[in-house]
């Protein structure tokens, strides 16, 4: 049997990211890795997303043209399959620049095959034509990433898809269910409603992409409602018709071509065997895993990534990798776990306008303690000039520290201002010290300084003097 140091389950962003730092510590690992090499985020997620995004926000910015004095947009017309072609070639590109370190690799180390575990230190690989291998390592970290939720009802339907098929597709659908609006249903559905697909978007809960702030949840379901219809509260049921699939929810039933589900994902730790390696899983199905560390409580086995359960998404990820190997370099060297600290929580959908969240949610304060700030971008010249004036950000500080906590905004470039936040929030600066940053005109940060000082009146007796003292 073959013994190494380390084994990195999955070549994803958690386990590639991982695998770096503990190649420069030792030559004695191996990864494994079931199935296409390429990670999630390049070949089904992050990046197809982003492209078709962008061709949907191309299109739709034509809308605003006529009004600038520019004439002869309405001859532009969709090609379904010149965007997917677009999709997929920028896509193999991402894909192709991912799996290059991987490559690289000696084939004794890089082995393409499902893992799952025989003991604490035992993993046996199952190869595609059957045959098995097994390995021993001292350190174990499992990167196996998330898979999209199906009920197994809707598996043999034909026209299901989820965001690991969507970008497969030969041309656009022409009329779509998006089942589940969170993150993953309200970018592709609105980018595919923005090039001419007939969309209907129906969620169980009765918000969109977890928006808990009810000022932000009304505006969001205003501004993605203009793309196309949104029923909340809903859940889905399918079945299948000759030309297509039927959709039940409520009272009320449509026929589509196609059925998007997004309905979430599932850690893929489900899949390794965990009890052969004495793992006692906790309610939710889960091992106990100290997320500072990365470690399951007690044992030589590091999670990291999607297949933690917690935030799925790629910098997350990548953290985790690192935490998980820096981790599994001090075990080798026989020292206790290193304790690290999240970054500030950061989420955001590429709709239009962003929706994202910094800090804590609104669902999450306790408002005896917290002051809010809002502003909703009507009066600002630079949203103005775009086109682009509607919107809500909300901003939440602490009435004792007089730092932002957190906060919510559906924004004109948001992704942006959700940055600016997080970092102020993370160095834990003053709202008063935030408002004596430079903010240039004419800018979309302009609305975070009017928001800032909405924030500011409430959270001091005085006037704020907006300058810097020498
Ligand atoms: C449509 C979509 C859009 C997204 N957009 C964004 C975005 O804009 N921004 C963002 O931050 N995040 C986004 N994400 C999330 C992001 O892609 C993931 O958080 C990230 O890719 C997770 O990386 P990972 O390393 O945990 O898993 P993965 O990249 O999935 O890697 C896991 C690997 O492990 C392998 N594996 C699984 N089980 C086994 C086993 N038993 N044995 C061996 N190998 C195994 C898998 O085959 C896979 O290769 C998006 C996700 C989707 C689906
Ligand atoms: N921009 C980004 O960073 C980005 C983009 C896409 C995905 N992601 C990551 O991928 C993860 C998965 O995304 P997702 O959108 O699939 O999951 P999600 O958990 O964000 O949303 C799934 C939604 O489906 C709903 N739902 C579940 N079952 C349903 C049913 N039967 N009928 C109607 N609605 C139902 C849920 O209530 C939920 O709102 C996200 O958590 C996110 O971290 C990130």
């Amino acid at each position: 049997m073959r013994q190494v140091d380390v084994a990195i389950v999955g070549a994803g962003s958690a386990g590639y990211t991982a695998l770096g730092l503990i190649k420069q510590h030792t030559d004695s690992f191996v990864l494994i890795n079931e199935g296409w090499y390429g990670t999630t985020c390049a070949k089904v997620g992050c990046m197809p997303s982003k492209v078709l995004i962008q061709i949907a926000d191309d299109f739709d910015r034509l809308k605003k043209l006529p009004v600038e004095g520019i004439e002869g947009v309405d001859q532009a017309r969709v090609n379904g399959e010149a965007v997917m072609k677009r999709v997929q070639t920028m896509r193999d590109g991402f894909v192709e620049k991912t799996i290059t370190p991987w490559q690289k690799l000696p084939a004794d180390k890089n082995l393409n095959g499902r893992a799952a575990f025989i003991d604490t230190n035992t993993l046996e690989i199952t190869y595609a034509d059957g045959r098995t291998e097994q390995v021993q390592a001292k350190q174990i970290i499992l990167a196996p990433g998330s898979r999209p939720v199906l009920p197994p009802l809707w598996q043999d339907i034909e026209g299901v898809v989820t965001s690991d098929t969507f970008f497969e597709q030969a041309s656009l659908p022409k009329k779509v269910a998006v089942i589940g609006l969170g993150v993953i249903g309200l970018e592709l559905g609105q980018a595919i409603a923005r090039l001419g697909v007939e969309v209907v978007g129906i969620e169980m809960a009765d918000t969109l992409a977890g928006i808990s702030d009810p000022e932000v949840r009304s505006k969001a379901l205003e501004l993605i409602g203009h793309d196309f219809p949104l029923y909340l509260g809903q859940a889905a049921q399918l079945e299948s018709t000759e030309n297509g699939v039927k959709v039940n929810f409520g009272e009320q039933s449509i026929e589509v071509d196609q059925v998007l589900a997004a309905l979430g994902r599932r850690p893929n730790l489900d899949t390794l065997k965990l009890a052969n390696a004495g793992i006692v899983l906790n309610e939710r199905g889960m091992p106990d895993i100290d997320l500072s560390t990365m470690r399951i409580k007690s044992s030589n086995i590091y999670v990291a990534g999607d297949a933690t359960g917690q935030k799925a998404i790629l910098h997350e990820a990548a953290d985790e990798g690192r935490i998980a190997a820096y981790n599994v370099i001090q075990a080798l060297q026989q020292g206790e776990p290193k304790h690290y600290q999240a970054r500030t929580e950061l989420g955001m959908a590429f709709t239009h306008p962003n929706i994202g969240f910094f800090g804590k949610r609104f669902v999450e304060l306790d408002p005896n303690h917290i002051a809010i700030g809002s502003y909703n971008f009507n009066m600002l010249g630079r949203p103005r000039v775009m086109q682009e004036f509607e919107g809500l950000i909300r901003l939440y500080a602490d009435k004792t520290s007089k730092c932002l906590v957190g906060g919510e905004m559906i924004a004109p470039r948001g992704e942006h201002l959700l940055h600016q936040l997080a970092w102020v929030h993370q160095l834990k600066v003053e709202v008063a010290e935030i408002l004596r940053l430079p903010f240039y005109h004419p800018n979309i940060e302009e609305g975070l300084r009017v928001a800032l000082r909405d924030l500011a009146k409430q959270l001091y007796n005085e006037p704020v003097e907006e300058v810097v003292k020498a």
